[in-house]
């Protein structure tokens, strides 16, 4: 199993980055609309928000699930007992959100969404019909409007030696929803997990942007897409020093939208949050 950037402007992009989804469940992106300076920005600002005593105005609504995670409640993956070492805000455009953080996140936040929207189509025409057949609309419809679609802006601190034993930044898990559009982050870290059970690191280039396959999609397809099982590992020697910023935006279907005979995608998400502990 290999992950290659796929040039997002190339002729035969489309093909080159579904068959990628299809193999590993990731894919890669280079040349992608995103621009860089955007995210830099982001990543620079919100770590400014994580370094000071603001967030905690912040804290997250339990019902709603906007705002501030610390890490005192952050996820325990499925089938893990150690807490990761993350802490994270949540972004819904009618969530709460520091007001001078707002206009750059909300941009980035739109222009994500319209590429997702862009790439849920090539995978769209580049499904099987005997695939495509059970979407119950165009993959892209059912994000639109959702509302549901989720911006996290997580950090990792550096480690200070005292962690416990076994915790990691981010503990093997799969997404829930569609698809996820990451853009590669300041630090390395991210690995995905293998059809051999080896794990591999995602190629980490500043400017590239990944893209998986969600438990939602995999639902959807009839498995015919891998929801790909990853982690983001500790750094080590020097590194320890360092934080690590990333933002992921995770496309969600409005909850009333069909993904299968047996889950609508409201359904299938309250499931899995009440697994994860944070309902
Ligand atoms: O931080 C990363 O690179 C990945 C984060 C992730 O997998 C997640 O939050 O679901
Ligand atoms: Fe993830």
């Amino acid at each position: 199993m290999k992950l290659e950037a796929v040039d997002f402007t190339a002729s035969d992009a489309p093909q080159k980055f579904v068959e990628s989804l299809r193999q590993t469940g990731f894919g890669v992106l280079k040349n992608h609309p995103i621009e860089q300076t955007s995210v830099s920005s982001i990543y620079a600002n919100w770590q400014t928000f994580f370094d000071g005593e603001s967030k905690h105005q912040y804290l997250y609504n339990k019902g709603t699930q906007d705002g501030y995670f610390p890490q005192s409640v952050s996820e325990i993956a499925k089938g893990f007992k150690k807490k990761d070492i993350k802490e994270y805000f949540h972004y819904y455009p009618w969530g709460q959100c520091p007001a001078k953080l707002k206009s750059e996140l909300s941009n980035y936040y739109e222009n994500t969404s319209a590429l997702a929207a862009q790439l849920l189509n090539w995978i769209e025409k580049e499904s099987p019909d005997e695939v495509s057949k059970h979407y119950s609309m165009p993959l892209s419809h059912m994000i639109e409007d959702s509302g549901q679609t989720l911006l996290r802006v997580l950090h990792y601190p550096p480690l200070g030696g005292d962690e416990e034993i076994d915790a990691i930044r981010a503990a093997a898990h799969e997404d829930i929803n569609l698809i996820t559009l990451l853009p590669a982050s300041n630090e390395p870290g991210l690995q995905v997990k293998a059809t051999d059970g080896s794990w591999l690191d995602v190629p980490c280039d500043f400017g590239n942007l990944i893209v998986n396959i969600g438990d939602m999609l995999q639902e959807a397809s009839g498995q015919y897409f891998p929801s790909t099982t990853h982690r983001v590992v500790n750094p080590e020697g020097t590194d320890i020093t360092k934080s690590r910023i990333s933002l992921p935006l995770f496309l969600h279907p409005r909850p009333d939208v069909k993904l299968s005979e047996r889950h609508t995608a409201g359904t299938y998400l309250t499931e899995r949050l009440t697994e994860l502990g944070v309902l």
